[in-house]
């Protein structure tokens, strides 16, 4: 499988979950590299913004910021190699993120099914951009879906972030979560309009501010609270964010 490299190792790290429904949980995060998308505002832009590559973001306007070698940020494990790596970690809870994982998803099957041998008692949450259709295998062996679909903010097109017939397919699922990232009022209504032309259920969507900062967080936490509130959406907070700060393993 293609990973993020993270010091000469894959990026796999035993964590808290900071995001979405399950946050406050300890967890074992497993970090994709590529992604079919290139949001301008990226956090993990190291997993696709690769030299010879055209995409815009924000990152440019410093001079120091360079794209990407893809070797130098890609490490190439296979699942067996991955599972190895979990099993160390006392934790039964493992995310798989990325990038987009859904990339990858005959792969994932064979460590999930590889560390359910080893013990049934773990349990899988993806984190996706929504894009990309899950397969009914991975579908039915992934325990949580962790689902961010990206607004007009991330400068993609929008027949390239929404794909009608992933969300509306996904909607129907209750273990899959919408958790949607916002910066301003604009960003609150534009979520309000996908809800409805997806009929995503209120209760399984998740306000979070955007933020790689306690300090950029709270600039909207009250203000967003309310929102969700209002319309009868969860609240998310950036919980490792406030932790650890903007910093790449934990
Ligand atoms: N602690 C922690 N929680 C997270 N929730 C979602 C994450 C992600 O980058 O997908 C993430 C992450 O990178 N770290
Ligand atoms: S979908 Fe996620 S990983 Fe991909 S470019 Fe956008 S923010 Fe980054
Ligand atoms: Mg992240």
């Amino acid at each position: 499988m293609k990973l993020a490299k993270l010091n000469d190792g894959p990026e796999i790290f035993h964590t808290i979950q900071g995001e979405g429904v399950s946050a406050g949980l300890p967890a074992i995060f497993i970090r994709a590299s590529r992604c079919n998308l290139h949001c301008r505002w990226c956090d993990t832009d190291y997993t696709w913004n690769f030299e010879g590559t055209p995409w815009p973001h924000d990152f440019d306007a410093d001079p120091n910021y360079h794209k990407h070698r893809k070797s130098d940020v890609t490490i190439e494990l296979s699942p067996a190699e991955i599972a190895e790596h979990v099993l160390r970690f006392p934790t039964r809870r493992v995310v798989l993120t990325g990038g987009e994982p859904l990339l990858q998803q005959s792969a994932w099957l064979e460590l999930i099914t590889l560390l359910r041998k080893a013990d049934p008692a773990y349990l899988f949450e993806v984190e996706t951009n929504g894009t990309r259709m899950p397969t009914p295998d991975f579908e039915a062996a992934i325990d949580q879906l962790n689902i961010s679909p990206k607004l007009a903010n991330s400068g993609m097109e929008e027949s390239t972030r929404l794909i009608p017939e992933v969300l509306t397919h996904l909607a129907d699922n209750p273990k899959a979560w919408f958790k949607f990232v916002a910066s301003s009022d604009a960003d609150v209504a534009e979520i309000e309009s996908i809800a409805a032309r997806f009929k995503i259920p209120s209760q399984r969507i998740l306000l979070m501010p955007e933020g790689r900062t306690a300090t950029e967080l709270d600039r909207h936490s009250a203000g967003f609270a309310a929102e969700a509130l209002a319309r009868g959406w969860r609240f998310c907070d950036r919980l490792h964010v406030r932790l650890w700060g903007d910093k790449r393993g934990v």
